[in-house]
Order: structure tokens, then C-alpha cells, then sequence
């Protein structure tokens, strides 16, 4: 019996913990609406925020969010348990706001968020940190390490291509079966960013002596202080190329799967400007059908939805409107990059609608083009995106050129629907669902 009071008298208790959390709640959300004048539009409803939690749960926050842009035009704010959030609805608000000198400075941090904070070392990784006098000379740092630029190029197609020689001769004993592809890419590419992190030309030597022997230079003592910081460069460079590296190339092969004509032009591209020869970097500017095709699937399946996660500062004023303090600002490309007063037929791949008449690529000021924005904008900006479209162009081009990419014969093609909310494809890094393919070797004419 005391037990039986004991359990109701807990349950009373909760549902009125409950009760009470609520009514503080609205009456934050009520006083905040009320006092902070001219917010961005947004929904301010109850219903909200349970539509929120039910999304979260399920993983479909993009989905909501475009809900909202239609509803709200080009800015939603939001509140949800006490945090304020705005929604960037085009790449062109984001670009005013993320990239104009009025504002970037305010909006170059990043929230303080559980995961970030586990993943950032105590903020001293290349994602997460605040941007302050030492974030810049990391991203500094960064291009050094990548050594993408002067003679870097030349080490990168070696290594590419010194990889894709291994990854070839792995592929040879599978042609004409079906095979789960994507699992030799992803390890590939893997492997690409390992020897990139261990190669300094003529001093055989990794990336962790580099960083050892900048810590020794003026302005660096920061890094002979504190190893985490050492420690944290590492671990960002390796997850946020790898994640977003791999949906991108994995992406790209599933596309080329389910649009066949599409590889065959990217083919006949390939062997009227590269023929037998190995590909350079330099065939890039030569070939708008494969450039075109590497915009389109990073618009396609915009891996990272609602990219470069920021928080605002101090207030700022916009357009008439007030971005309070503390605003968490999220660059919602899932909706422009597949909003169809822009693109049209937005979730078909086709590379085409980045090319003029001629066959020429849309120049980057075209609008089209300009309403892309794969990797952020402004200062917290993606720093690996040339690495990146340079790796894509390298799997591409000397995969196609020894290979036909065709369905499974035992299994039923998997779509490139990146509509879908599958399972396989959720997470802040958006990944391509696990398909079959068969490499056939290519029998040229001519
Ligand atoms: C197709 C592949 C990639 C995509 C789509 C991509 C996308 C992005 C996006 C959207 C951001 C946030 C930008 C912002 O806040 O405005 C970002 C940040 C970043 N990316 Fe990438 N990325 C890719 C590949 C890479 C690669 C290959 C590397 C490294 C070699 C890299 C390193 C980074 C780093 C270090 C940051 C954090 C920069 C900062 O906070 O200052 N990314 N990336």
C-alpha cells in the first residue's frame, strides 16, 4: 500500500514538474516575442515546437525547414526550448549576411553544442573552434599542410594516381561481377588522405613533424603549450574531408549508375581531351561536361544540409529586422539547392543545366551557378574545397576512362533518389545509401 501511494505520489510529482517547465516556457517564449522587437518572420506557435522534437527524432529537420522557407520566404526564426535558430533560405541572404564586412565578423563562431564540444578537443580543432588569432593561422596552417597550391598540385595527381593504380589492380578481379563499389571508393579515398598526410617532399616525413616544427616558430608557442592542439588539427582534417569526401564520390558513381547517357558523354569527354594518357589536373578547365557534372551532384545530394552551423555574436540589425545575440544560424542548402523556381526538375542529375549552348561552363557569377553553395561562404567557409572537386575530378575521370559502370545483374538497381530518408543516408554529413554495380572494361574505337 505505502508502495502504491509512493508510486502515485512520484507520478504526481512528475506531471507537475512537467506542468511547471511548461508554464515557464511560455511565459520565456511569450516575454522574448514580446520584448525583443522585429524578429525575421518565423513560426511562433506551440505546435512548433513539437514538430520539432518529433523531426529531430526522425531525423527530417531539412524537411521541416523547407516547410517553413515556403511558408516564410528567405529568413525563419525560430525558437525551440529556449535557443533561438535562423534559417538562411537562398544563397543570396546567406551571402549577405555570412560574407559582407558588416556581419562576417559577428557570425564566424560556431554554437557550443554537445557533439561540437567532444569533437572539438575543448575548441581547439579546425571545425569548431572560435575564430580568434589562432583559428586563423590554423586555416593557414591547413593550406600549408595540403600543400595544394605551387608544386603541391603535381604531388597530388601522383598520389591520386598511385592509389587509383592499386585501386585498379583490386578492381580487375571483380570486372563483369556485381560488387558493392562504393566499398573500395570510400577505402580509397581513406588511403588518399593518409599519404597526403605523410608526404613533405624530399624529407620522408608525416604532418605531426610539420606541426612539431612550426610550434618552434614565432607566433606558434600556443602549439608547444598545449598538444591537444596538435592532436585536434589531425582528427578535423581526417573526419570532415573524409565524410563529406566520400559522399561526394560515392554519390557521383551512383548518379552515373542510374543516368547512362550522362557517363557516356563524360566519356567521350574524357577521351577526346585525356585519351590513354594519365589525367592532370590541368584537363580540368578543358572538360565543362565533367566540372558541370561535379556541381550537379554536389547540388543533388548537398551532404551537408544545413551547412555551416553558426552563431551570431552580438545583435545584428538587418533589412529592419534584429538577429538577437546568440541566434544559431544554419545555411539551410537543402532547400535552395533544390528549390525549383531555381532548379528546374531539381531531383533529376542534370549536369546540362550547367552548360551554355555551346557546351561551355556557366561562368561562377551566372545566378544559377550562384545559387549553389555547397561549401559555406564567408569566413568559417570549407577550406578543402579545391582538394576536394580535385579528388572527385581524378576518381571520375580515370575510373570512366577504363571503365563502363553498369547495374547489377542479381540485384535491383539502387536508385539515386536522395529524396529518400534512408536509414543509411541520415546524420549532419549526409552519406549515399550502399548500392551494387558492374565494372565492365571498356572496349574503345579509335
Ligand atoms: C565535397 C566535399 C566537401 C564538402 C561538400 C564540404 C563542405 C563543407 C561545409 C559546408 C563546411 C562548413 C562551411 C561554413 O561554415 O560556411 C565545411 C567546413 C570545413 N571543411 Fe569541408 N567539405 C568538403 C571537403 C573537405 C575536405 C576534403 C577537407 C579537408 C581536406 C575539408 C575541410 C573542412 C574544414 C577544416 C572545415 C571547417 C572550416 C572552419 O570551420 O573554419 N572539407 N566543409
Amino acid at each position: 500500500m505505502v508502495e502504491i501511494l509512493f508510486q502515485s505520489g512520484t507520478s504526481t510529482y512528475l506531471i507537475l514538474s512537467v506542468l511547471l517547465a511548461l508554464t515557464v516556457y511560455a511565459i520565456f517564449l511569450w516575454l522574448f516575442n514580446k520584448t525583443v522587437k522585429n524578429l525575421p518572420p518565423g513560426p511562433r506557435d506551440w505546435a512548433t515546437t513539437w514538430k520539432i522534437m518529433k523531426a529531430t527524432k526522425e531525423q527530417t529537420m531539412h524537411e521541416l525547414a523547407i516547410e517553413w522557407a515556403r511558408r516564410y520566404g528567405p529568413l525563419t526564426f525560430i525558437t525551440y526550448l529556449g535557443q533561438k535558430i535562423l534559417y538562411l533560405n537562398s544563397a543570396d541572404i546567406t551571402r549577405q549576411l555570412l560574407a559582407s564586412d558588416e556581419s562576417k565578423f559577428l557570425l564566424a563562431d560556431r554554437p557550443e553544442i554537445t557533439p561540437s564540444k567532444l569533437a572539438a578537443y575543448n575548441g581547439k580543432d579546425l571545425v569548431f573552434s572560435k575564430y580568434d588569432a589562432i583559428m586563423k593561422k590554423k586555416r593557414r596552417l591547413f593550406h600549408n599542410v595540403l600543400h595544394l597550391y605551387g608544386d603541391g598540385i603535381e604531388k597530388f595527381e601522383n598520389v591520386v594516381s598511385g592509389e587509383m593504380d592499386r585501386l585498379m589492380t583490386e578492381l580487375e578481379q571483380f570486372e563483369n561481377q556485381d560488387i558493392e563499389f562504393w566499398r573500395y571508393l570510400a577505402r580509397s579515398l581513406k588511403i588518399v588522405i593518409y599519404i597526403l598526410r605523410t608526404w613533405v617532399p624530399d624529407k620522408p616525413r608525416g604532418i605531426a613533424d610539420l606541426l612539431f616544427d612550426i610550434e618552434n616558430k614565432p607566433g606558434y608557442q600556443w602549439m608547444e603549450e598545449d598538444s591537444q592542439h596538435a592532436i585536434a588539427f589531425l582528427m578535423s582534417l581526417f573526419w570532415s574531408a573524409h565524410l563529406t569526401s566520400r559522399a561526394t564520390v560515392l554519390g557521383v558513381f551512383l548518379c552515373l549508375l542510374n543516368y547512362p547517357a550522362v557517363t557516356k558523354k563524360l566519356q567521350e569527354e574524357i577521351d577526346h581531351i585525356v585519351g590513354d594518357r594519365l589525367p592532370k589536373l590541368e584537363d580540368k578547365s578543358n572538360m565543362p561536361y565533367m566540372e558541370a557534372t561535379i556541381i550537379e551532384t554536389l547540388r543533388l545530394i548537398s551532404q551537408v544540409p544545413a551547412c555551416g552551423l553558426r552563431t551570431c555574436s552580438e545583435n545584428i540589425n538587418f533589412d529592419g529586422m534584429t538577429i538577437p545575440k546568440g541566434t544559431r544560424i544554419m545555411i539551410n542548402n537543402w532547400f535552395f539547392h533544390h528549390n525549383e523556381d531555381i532548379f528546374e526538375d531539381p531531383w533529376t542529375f542534370k549536369p546540362e543545366r550547367f552548360l551554355d549552348d555551346n557546351g561551355g561552363l556557366l561562368p561562377p557569377d551566372h545566378p544559377l551557378r550562384k545559387s549553389l553553395l555547397p561549401f559555406g561562404i564567408g569566413l568559417r567557409s570549407c577550406p578543402g574545397e579545391i582538394f576536394a572537386r580535385s579528388r572527385v575530378f581524378m576518381f571520375v575521370t580515370l575510373i570512366l576512362q577504363k571503365y563502363d559502370i553498369l547495374p547489377p545483374v542479381n540485384e535491383k538497381l539502387v536508385l539515386a533518389d536522395f529524396q529518400a530518408n534512408h536509414e543509411d543516408a541520415r546524420g549532419f554529413i549526409r552519406q549515399v545509401q550502399p548500392y551494387k554495380c558492374r565494372l565492365q572494361r571498356r572496349q574503345r574505337t579509335g
